[in-house]
């Protein structure tokens, strides 16, 4: 008969390439965050760490979603006003593009594209007021998470859209 005392626990460990490296974007549109999210892989597959408390109490989340794009959807353009998105790119390939229309930011009218997924994964962190799109650029189906900072309730929902081919935005979704 087997008991809890037969299991094994695992030893402590150090992690070879630490996770969540902030990285560098060309003319970063203020507030935007992008950090590394590192793969942990073995003989059976991935785990990836998202989002943790464990080096920074700030750092979680009270809503977490998953977003199935279907092969060269688009989801632009949006903003938020009370939340900043907090998007874990690691599989597909995905175009991520932000524009930075907020009056009083010093990078106004910065637009910054960047391609993630499974060959750049990342977490991105977009504040509230900066307008984002997101589009599959692969030719099937990719996913992706989001973590917001506040939680999205039906009955106050926290999104400002505008038409994707809006010609006051200066880029266009092939
Ligand atoms: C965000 C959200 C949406 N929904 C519902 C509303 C709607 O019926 C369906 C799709 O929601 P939306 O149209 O708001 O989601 P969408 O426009 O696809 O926005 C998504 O795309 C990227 C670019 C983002 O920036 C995120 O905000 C993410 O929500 O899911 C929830 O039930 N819970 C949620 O937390």
């Amino acid at each position: 008969m087997v008991t809890l005392d037969d299991f094994t626990d695992d030893a402590p460990w150090v992690p070879a390439t630490p996770a969540f490296a902030d990285l560098a974007v060309e003319n970063q549109i203020e507030g935007l965050r992008l950090r590394r999210l590192v793969s942990n892989s073995d003989g059976r597959g991935t785990l990836t760490v998202l989002m943790t408390d464990l080096h920074d109490p700030s750092f979680v989340t009270p809503h977490v979603y998953h977003v199935m794009a279907e092969a060269g959807s688009v989801r632009a353009w949006v903003y938020h006003k009370r939340q900043s998105d907090r998007l874990a790119f690691l599989a597909g390939s995905f175009r991520v593009v932000l524009y930075d229309l907020r009056p009083e930011s010093p990078t106004r009218g910065a637009l910054n594209v960047l391609d993630v997924g499974a060959a750049n994964p990342v977490l991105l962190t977009i504040p509230a007021f900066v307008v984002h799109g997101v589009q599959n650029l692969g030719h099937e189906a990719a996913h992706f998470i989001n973590m917001p900072t506040r939680a999205y309730d039906p009955a106050h929902p926290d999104k400002s859209r505008l038409d994707r081919d809006h010609p006051g935005i200066p880029y266009r979704f092939g």
